[in-house]
């Protein structure tokens, strides 16, 4: 049987996250998303914390990556950085345990969340920064590499996607998840055509206030081109 990666390879995954504390940031809503994402012919989910994570496992057969998102005040690392979290997620139904692989301090080495992933069974996705992060987790003979935290790590986030970090990563021989800023299909198109093997997308699908505040900002036009203004 094909591995949950594989059955992933040259698809969309669609990220249900809805904005922390939000109206959207429910349970019962989290699995709309998905559903209608699975509708739409998403390939894959992603999915934030294990009750949500059982909670979709228990309507659908698409392929999971499942995360844990914690602030610790003492890292900086959010993204899966327990050994707990990473057997939780598998319990709850994860099929693939993405966690942070930046080279930052933490509390566990990114090689024993990756061996944890590993002994529970699970496929192991490495959120990278960077071509180094990559090449680190590749190294450690990980799944897939994820783009995912790209402009996350320091200075002013971005405001597009990184392909040149898609491109470089797709020649090292693992499959390439492109995660993080990408919008619009123009924006999956290119990932794809940089080596992406599967785009993740997010916000624009399930962050309505992201949307929103994108389509707010367009219709504002400067007074002199406004035609009810001008
Ligand atoms: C940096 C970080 O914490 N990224 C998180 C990772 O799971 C999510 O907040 C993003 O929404 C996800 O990566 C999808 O990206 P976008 O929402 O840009 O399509």
């Amino acid at each position: 049987m094909a591995s949950a990666v594989e059955r992933t390879l040259g698809g969309l995954i669609v990220s249900c996250q809805p904005v922390v504390g939000g109206p959207m940031d429910r349970l019962d809503i989290i699995i709309g998303f998905a559903l209608a994402a699975e509708a739409g012919g998403a390939a894959g989910l992603r999915i934030e914390g294990v009750a949500n994570v059982r909670g979709v496992r228990a309507v659908t057969q698409l392929p999971i990556i499942g995360i844990v998102k914690r602030a610790e005040p003492d890292t900086p690392v959010i993204i899966t950085a327990r050994l707990e979290d990473v057997r939780a997620l598998a319990d709850a139904g994860a099929d693939i345990i993405a966690f942070d692989a930046t080279d930052r301090p933490r509390p566990i080495p990114v090689a024993d969340l990756a061996g944890a992933v590993r002994q529970v069974g699970r496929q192991v996705m490495a959120d990278c920064a960077n071509l180094a992060d990559a090449q680190a987790a590749a190294a450690l003979g990980i799944d897939v590499i994820g783009t995912t935290l790209s402009g996350y790590t320091g200075g002013p986030i971005p405001a597009r996607p990184d392909l040149d970090f898609v491109r470089h990563s797709a020649r090292l021989g693992r499959p390439v998840f492109a995660e993080g800023r990408y919008y619009t299909v123009e924006d999956v198109r290119a990932a794809r055509l940089a080596g992406a093997d599967a785009v993740v997308v997010g916000s624009a699908i399930t962050r309505p206030e992201h949307i929103t505040s994108w389509f707010a900002e367009a219709v504002r036009l400067p007074a002199s081109a406004d035609p009810l203004q001008g």
